[in-house]
């Protein structure tokens, strides 16, 4: 029997549950979230898109599996605190190389457990999202609201900054190289670059400064814009860098945040969720072909868009390509004419099932049949204030500069869908 030291969670409308420390001893503030994987929960916290989220585990017995080197999706665990129900007590896998609740102390992440996490995301639920603290140093409810009622909330947060790479590095291509990708890492998971490196692709990950000079600068065939913490609505820069990477018609593949950040430059909205969606268990329809996938997901926001009839943009025609079931939320955009699309979900699968791998792919296709004339880009319409200059000096090994106008796109974006791979 190990002494337990009591822990506390104040939610910002004064909804309190009490529990024992687990993790790190201390106090947290943040926004307040749930996860209903069964599975996954390392490759979960270790996703910098929980920046400042504190995470709630639907699945009540956490930690059984352990912990690892292995299944990182990023250099720490990034959930700002973290709330369970029962955490195993001993690890049992043959992968497992200590306890998660020994990462947690480790890495100064404070959680608690014993909470009754049904009732707190029935609450959740309800009264959507809210600001919230973990404490094990007081237990003064009023002490810990106060703090809570203190915190920035996440509408307005621009972290990508905070989570990024400071320096770029390149992901080589597995076996032959076909082709280089610009990754603006917005947050960006570990898996992503991997998934596109086996496919031939070499991926440079650049900070979430990096400018559209930094991007042509390596004469990318595709530009990707990774998921990431905080509201795309304060996320300026990476909409500024994706209008002109538009603009120069290279193709672009975005995930999550890199979704919505796509949705603001085509001059769609985004709006906030009333508790997301998070989870490895979401069911989105391929509105391109029918097809149902059951997909990883981890997002508060959403991109505003007509589901139907398509809309107008300074890049010609987007359409919606990919409807959540649950909720009928937008989960992938796509220009119609242009070599430009994106999801809200995670088709890396870290954790999560691997239905739609099928993206990367089509991103690949999409580099074949738009070999992106960036050494000379003539720009279609200017959308804002687009500054599309500055590209003389640039890699003079750009492929197959053949095509000098971007928009002769021969394959629909979205369509006629290579078969998913193996
Ligand atoms: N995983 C992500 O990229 C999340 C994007 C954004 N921060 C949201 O919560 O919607």
């Amino acid at each position: 029997m190990s002494l337990t030291t009591e822990a506390i969670l104040v939610l910002e409308d004064g909804r309190t549950f009490r529990g024992e420390a687990y993790g790190a001893i201390g106090e947290t503030v943040g926004e307040i979230v749930f996860a209903t994987g069964m599975t996954g929960y390392q490759e979960t916290i270790t996703d910098p898109s929980y920046h400042r989220q504190l995470l709630v585990q639907t699945a009540p017995h956490i930690g059984n599996t352990g912990f690892n080197s292995e299944d990182m999706e990023s250099g720490q665990i990034w959930v700002a605190g973290y709330v369970v129900r029962d955490p195993a007590r001993i690890p049992s896998s043959w992968r497992s190389e200590g306890t998660l609740a020994d990462a947690l102390v480790q890495q100064g992440v404070v959680g608690i457990s014993g909470v009754d996490t049904r009732a707190l995301t029935r609450h959740l639920r309800e009264r959507g999202a809210m600001r919230a603290g973990i404490s094990s140093i007081t237990t003064h409810r009023d002490v810990l609201l106060e703090r809570v009622l203190a915190a920035p909330p996440m509408a307005g947060a621009d972290l990508s900054a905070e989570v990024s790479t400071r320096e770029s590095y390149v992901v080589p291509a597995q076996g032959e190289k076909r082709f280089t990708v610009a990754a603006i890492d917005l947050g960006i998971k570990g898996m992503t670059p991997r998934r596109m490196a086996e496919r031939g692709i070499e991926v440079h990950v650049l900070p979430s400064s990096a400018t559209f000079e930094d991007v042509t600068a390596i004469a990318p065939d595709g530009v990707f814009m990774s998921n990431g913490p905080g509201d795309p609505a304060a996320a300026d820069h990476a909409v500024d860098v994706l209008r002109q990477v538009l603009s120069a018609g290279i193709p672009y593949f975005g995930i999550c945040f890199g979704n919505q950040i796509f949705g603001r430059a085509l001059g769609l909205g985004t709006y906030k969720l009333t508790y997301g969606h998070r989870g490895i268990n979401q069911p989105v329809q391929d509105l391109t072909t029918g097809r149902v996938e059951i997909t990883s997901q981890n997002h508060g926001f959403a991109v505003d868009a007509p589901v139907e009839g398509g809309f107008e943009t300074p890049y010609g025609p987007g359409r919606v390509t990919h409807l959540g079931l649950n909720d009928q939320v937008v989960e992938g955009i796509a220009l119609v004419d242009a070599p430009a699309f994106s999801v809200q979900y995670h088709p890396e699968a870290a954790a999560g099932p691997h239905d739609s791998a099928y993206l990367f792919d089509r991103f690949v296709d999409l580099m074949e049949h738009h070999r992106a004339p960036v050494a000379s880009p003539p720009p279609p319409p200017p959308p804002t204030e687009a500054d599309v200059t500055g590209t003389a000096g640039t890699d003079p090994a750009s492929p197959d500069p053949t095509s000098p106008d971007p928009t002769d796109a021969d394959t629909p974006v979205g369509a006629d869908a290579p078969e998913e791979t193996a």
